[in-house]
């Protein structure tokens, strides 16, 4: 198909732009940025007003399914996604982790086939974070990242070769509010892609790799149509052949699952996979049926991936991908290593290992880890049941995973009182960090990022809003839990540096979980706390 780019518009950086950030942010990248912006940006207000009409449908009681429309792309078992690109035949384990600058080395340093760096769930996406991390990105690409912070030495080792880079960009629905183009906010998933690309496709070619992406949040397969239009006017725009960028698709929503043949065709000339993003796809069904009494999940430890409604996710994902011929990436597990505590830390990671276990006995390609610390765990355990470079030749009969599997709200455990406390300490500790600028932290020996977050607080704001009582009896209302709020904060502000964020955050929350204000994403929420603009 011919796309016609839209002409450059009047683009304006309204964050600041230093020496190093000014390499970045060039005249020509910017220009770019601002095609991008003037030739989708009325698509991608469409599909996001379509995500609003949906929510209203599940409000009113339908539940999502497989399209009429498209059932004959289901059910042609005849056409494939593309091959891998260079470097991403074997994925057996990536880390994942934000694009900070140690990060990024020690990432690259791992043991592990890829690395995600992450401008989505585990990024505050504040102008000084996103500009850092694409200049981050940059010298990782050319090898020319070496620093020294303190005492210790950054340096990319030399001896092995390095796992192949895959950034993950902001999703659709959240804007970029420090540059404007005619006056509007960019997308965040197009700044973050434009960039990328347009400094480090060419370069990456060079090196016998390509320009690599993980998609996230996605809610339809015209929303990867929109993804696929950019991929070819990017492409065009700096002369590369189309077909030359992989995008690995989250699924990582409950209507994106009913769409997963859909996905991967409208992208088949670039798809790089679909992945298990476990912990979004929990919060979205929480999320898209919080107004019905009859979706109420127990504690969020007891939601996990063995549940009803996540081994059909799983099933049908792994089917769908190995029939189409693509990578059918897992997912991560939120334990990472625990120092000082031998007998937690065995424990934690024996969970791992069962974890990665599954996934590679279910038949996943690959697997994500989130720390260093757990590479060679997840490698052995591909390297034993998957000699092979993945396992997409395996190709057993489409999953007979329905409907009423895919939303089957039955998880058997309770709501707790503990449970309960869980959640607001994560979603107070994340939060308060995430408004400094953290968009990552360990919190009771569990990696928690926007993802997990997100499950602790609808959680909390449908147990609210249906008035679900705990196990021990208690109801919870809005004066119960705002008084266990108000204890929490007592205790961590008791214990925090003088200028902690914590009461500005627990304004939000008491919001959020009153069962009243509900806020489609936490970054949307939060954001205007982290912007730093200039006047325009
Ligand atoms: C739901 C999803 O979307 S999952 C994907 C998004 N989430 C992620 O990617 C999680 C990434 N992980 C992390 O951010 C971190 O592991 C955390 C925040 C959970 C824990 O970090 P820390 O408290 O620093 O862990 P710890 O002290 O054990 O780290 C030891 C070293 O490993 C490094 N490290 C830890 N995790 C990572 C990682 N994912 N990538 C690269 N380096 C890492 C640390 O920077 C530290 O390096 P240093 O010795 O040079 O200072
Ligand atoms: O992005 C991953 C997830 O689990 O969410
Ligand atoms: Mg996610």
């Amino acid at each position: 198909m011919v796309l016609v780019p839209h002409r450059p518009g009047q683009f304006q950086v309204l964050g600041e732009v230093n020496d190093a950030a000014s390499k970045i942010l060039t005249e020509e990248a910017c220009q770019f940025l601002s095609i991008l912006h003037g030739s989708f940006e009325g698509t991608r207000r469409d599909l996001l007003y379509q995500r609003v009409l949906k929510q209203k449908r599940w409000d009113a009681g339908e539940r999502p399914d497989f399209l009429p429309e498209t059932k004959d792309i289901r059910e042609d078992g005849r056409w494939r996604g593309a091959a891998p690109g260079p470097g991403l035949a074997n994925r057996r384990v990536e880390i994942t982790g934000p694009t900070d600058r140690k990060m990024v080395v020690n990432a690259l340093n791992s043991k592990v086939y890829a690395y995600m760096a992450d401008f989505e769930d585990s990024l505050t996406p504040t102008w000084n974070n996103v500009v850092q991390g694409q200049i981050n990105l940059f010298d990782a690409v050319r090898r020319q990242i070496d620093f020294t912070l303190g005492e210790k030495e950054y340096k990319l080792r030399t001896d092995r070769t390095l796992p192949t880079l895959i950034c993950r960009t902001r999703g659709w629905h959240l804007n970029e509010e420090h540059f404007l183009v005619d006056g509007a906010p960019i997308s965040g998933a197009l700044f973050d892609f434009g960039l990328y690309f347009f400094h480090n496709a060419k370069e990456l070619i060079a090196r016998g790799l390509g320009p690599y992406f993980y998609i996230p949040k996605l809610e339809s397969h015209l929303e990867a149509r929109l993804w696929n239009d950019v991929y070819n006017v990017a492409q065009d725009f700096i002369g590369i052949p189309r077909g030359t960028i992989r995008g690995t698709v989250l699924i990582e929503t409950i209507t994106a699952v009913f769409e997963m043949d859909e996905i991967i065709y409208e992208l088949r000339d670039h798809i790089g996979g679909l992945n298990c993003g476990r912990w979004d796809y929990i919060f979205t069904f929480i999320k898209i049926f919080r107004n019905r009494p009859d979706f109420i999940l127990p504690d969020r430890i007891d939601v996990n991936m063995t549940v009803p409604f996540m081994d059909a996710y799983v099933k049908l994902l792994i089917s769908t991908c190995h029939r189409r011929g693509v990578h059918a990436m897992g997912g991560m597990a939120a334990l990472i290593p625990i120092k000082n505590d031998e007998e937690a830390n065995a424990k934690a990671m024996a969970n791992v290992k069962a974890d990665k276990l599954r996934e590679v006995l279910a038949g996943h390609d690959g697997t994500w880890v989130a720390h260093p610390g757990l590479a060679s765990l997840a490698e052995e355990i591909f390297n034993t049941y998957m000699p092979t470079a993945n396992q997409t030749f395996r190709r057993p009969p489409l999953a007979q995973v329905t409907r009423d599997d895919l939303l089957n709200p039955n998880v058997s455990g309770n709501i707790t009182l503990d449970g309960v406390k869980k959640n607001i300490q994560v979603c107070l500790v994340y939060m308060e960090a995430w408004i400094r600028g953290i968009g990552c932290s360990p919190i009771n020996f569990l990696m928690e990022d926007a993802a997990t977050a997100e499950v602790s607080r609808s959680q909390l704001w449908q147990w609210v809003r249906h008035g679900a009582s705990t196990v021990e009896g208690t109801r919870l209302d809005k004066q119960f839990v705002l008084g266990l709020l108000d204890e929490q904060l007592a205790s961590l502000t008791s214990s925090a540096a003088a200028d902690n964020k914590f009461e500005l955050t627990a304004g939000y929350l008491r919001k959020e979980i009153t069962g009243e204000d509900y806020c489609g994403f936490l970054p949307e929420l939060l954001y205007n706390e982290i912007t730093t603009k200039k006047s325009a």
